[in-house]
């Protein structure tokens, strides 16, 4: 065999899962090296496929490295004969190397040692090409697949956790690539040698391989029948002992309860019966292991001593040579160590189409929030108008239950709009249409006096600056997240904005000021200031509308005080439309909209609202969080 390192390499089941061992230089494991084992864990329990029909999605990813992929197979082509001629070579060698004296027995191994070297390169380089075009087409997978990810809207994300979505994006994709390197390489070079193989093997002696073809059933029978049985009954023997670990850990953890109770005996009895009958389990499967280990070995090597015999026969009897018996052996042994290569290759396939299934379910989604073939385009200079009318809408797998119903709100440019209302009104969802997350069922959105279902939705979105309740960081320095809000922004520009968000202080008290990384999420900077650098993000966009969640979450007093200062500063000059939590930001609105269960229910400011002593004067008892 000429890459049985392959086997050995292929058996880690992901290519990532060779470098779980590797550590980083202050001995912990590098985060790459965490990552790669935690996908081969995960890749264990990704469901396999029978089909594997999704797999041929595959080819047009390969197609579109033709040159690579041809050289591939040309390589490919070239190393199966070169190993399928070692076994023509040694029997030219065994039948004429002898002859005159052994005179041209030099020149034979000449030649066998000239086809183990270019056997040697061309295994090398099927290898390289292979592998190239494997990697090759995972990495365009990726790109693909994060590309289709991001444009997915939130109806999709509704009915696919995110963590799923991940999965596929890391682990199916690893396991295509196990693939695509390193078990398509060695598969289809097994498959060759099969197919060879037996051509040959005809040529060589029709006779014998006949035979070989008549014992291959009993060999495969015995494997099939106990083979099944074998499994079940280790399944069987798994269980048992699990039943009896379980009880002993429910024991171990009660142990007071069964010493107070005197149960001890009895409890080291039902242990005891458990362990017996996971033996009795055992006992089963290990007789259908030895009696299929036996039947095996006599009909395998029962039928090569045979085959041998009868080989050898006919060489004492002149109608085969020596070589050609032992081109015979070679092939045989290559034949059958490529059947059971391929045997093993097979959940590899299995796995992989199933991830491929999973991936192209992703690539197939389209988001429900396109735009449209000619989408009208919003007017320059925007003027900053938002109005919704008539809406009604429910989320998508709730159709029951309308998060907004007939709700209709016009903000006119530069106003402030403070949207106020109990926990599930509506106030997010308001925000979600504007934003062209989701498109309601009946009535009409529109910015700028332009329905946002004819508009391409990437320049409704230019219209808004959004700072959410969460306001999500990305890990970067403080000045690539300002940039988050507009790449081409420059550093004297995101200097300016957070000056106003009142986070110029903190950030250039940072060790290494705009260029600090902030970790994950942003997660070395405490909440106050995540929310300010959301809002200077929010401010460096420039858009004419800011959509403003405040925070429900306590902030100390000096946070809170700057916090509502950047807020002050963000909300002049543009319309704004704020979800208020403070009686401060009410108090500053040009117009309150009370909210309850979809609806509008008042509107008005501060002073006529309490004085109304509705819904809103309520609230703001209860809810406003005094400055
Ligand atoms: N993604 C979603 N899928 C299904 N239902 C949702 C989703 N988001 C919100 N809802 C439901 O829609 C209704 C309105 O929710 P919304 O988030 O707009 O309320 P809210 O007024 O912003 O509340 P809060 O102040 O608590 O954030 C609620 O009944 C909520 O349960």
């Amino acid at each position: 065999m000429t890459d049985q390192s392959a086997a050995s390499a292929r058996s880690a089941s992901l290519p990532a899962g060779r470098a779980a061992g590797a550590a980083s230089l202050d001995g912990r494991p590098s985060a790459g090296a965490v990552l790669a084992e935690q996908m081969s864990e995960a890749g264990e329990k990704r469901a396999k496929r029978r089909d594997i029909r999704p797999l041929a999605r595959l080819i047009p990813y390969a197609l579109r490295h033709k040159g690579h992929a041809l050289m591939a197979v040309f390589w490919l082509l070239l190393s199966t004969t070169a190993s399928l001629g070692l076994t023509a070579l040694a029997r030219g060698a065994i039948d004429h190397g002898f002859e005159d004296g052994g005179a041209r027995l030099n020149l034979w191994f000449l030649l066998l040692g000239a086809n183990a070297l270019f056997l040697g390169l061309a295994t090398a380089a099927r290898y390289f090409y292979v592998t190239r075009t494997g990697e090759r087409v995972i990495a365009d997978l990726r790109k693909g697949l994060f590309g289709r990810i991001l444009t997915l809207d939130p109806s999709f994300y509704a009915h696919m956790r995110t963590g799923e979505v991940l999965s596929r994006l890391t682990t199916d994709i690893a396991l295509v690539e196990t693939l695509m390197t390193t078990s398509v390489s060695y598969a289809l070079r097994n498959f060759l040698t099969l197919i060879g193989g037996v051509v040959l093997l005809f040529f060589v002696s029709p006779k014998l391989t006949g035979l070989v073809l008549l014992i291959v059933p009993f060999l495969l029978g015995p494997i099939f029948i106990f083979g099944r049985r074998v499994r079940k009954l280790t399944v069987a023997s798994q269980d048992r002992f699990a039943g009896a670990v379980g009880f002993a850990g429910e024991s171990v953890d009660a142990v007071e309860t069964v010493q107070a109770f005197g149960r001890e005996h009895s409890a080291i009895a039902r242990f005891g019966a458990a362990v017996e009958d996971a033996f009795d389990a055992s006992l089963k499967r290990m007789r259908a292991r030895a009696w299929m280990t036996a039947l095996i070995i006599v009909v395998m090597f029962g039928g090569v001593t045979l085959v041998l015999w009868l080989g050898a026969r006919d060489v004492v009897a002149g109608q085969m040579t020596p070589g050609a018996l032992l081109q015979f052996v070679l092939l045989s042994v290559f034949a059958a160590g490529a059947v059971g290569a391929l045997g093993e290759s097979w959940g590899d396939v299995q796995k992989a189409a199933g991830a491929m299934e999973r991936i192209e379910e992703l690539m197939r989604a389209t988001p429900d929030i396109a735009a449209p073939a000619r989408p009208v385009a919003l007017p320059t200079p925007p003027r900053g108008e938002v109005s919704m009318s008539a809406v009604d809408f429910a989320y998508p797998g709730r159709p029951d239950l309308p998060a907004l119903k007939g709700f209709s709100l016009t903000v006119r440019p530069g106003e402030t709009v403070a949207l106020v209302g109990p926990s599930g009104a509506g106030k997010s969802t308001v925000f979600r249409l504007l934003l062209r997350f989701y498109d309601p069922q009946t009535g009409l959105v529109s910015v700028d006096g332009v329905d946002v279902r004819q508009a391409d939705p990437v320049e409704v979105r230019n219209r808004f600056a959004w700072v959410s309740q969460e306001t999500p960081l990305f890990s970067g320095s403080a000045l690539e997240n300002i940039r988050f809000g507009r790449e081409t922004a420059t550093l004297e520009e995101a200097r300016a904005v957070a000056e106003k968000a009142q986070a110029l202080g903190f950030i250039d008290a940072l060790p290494e000021g705009f260029d600090t990384p902030l970790g994950e999420r942003g997660k070395s900077l405490s909440g106050g200031q995540r929310q300010r650098l959301a809002i200077a993000r929010a401010l460096v966009r420039d858009a004419p509308i800011l959509l403003l969640d405040e925070a429900t979450s306590a902030l100390d007093a000096e946070s809170e005080r700057l916090v509502q200062a950047a807020l002050d500063q963000a909300m002049t000059e543009r319309t704004t439309l704020v979800i208020a939590h403070r009686l401060a930001t009410v108090l500053r609105a040009d117009r309150i909209v009370v909210m309850d269960d979809g609806r509008v229910v008042e509107e008005g400011t501060h002073a006529q609202l309490v004085a109304q002593g509705g819904l809103y004067a309520r609230l703001a008892q209860l809810q406003f969080r005094a400055d």
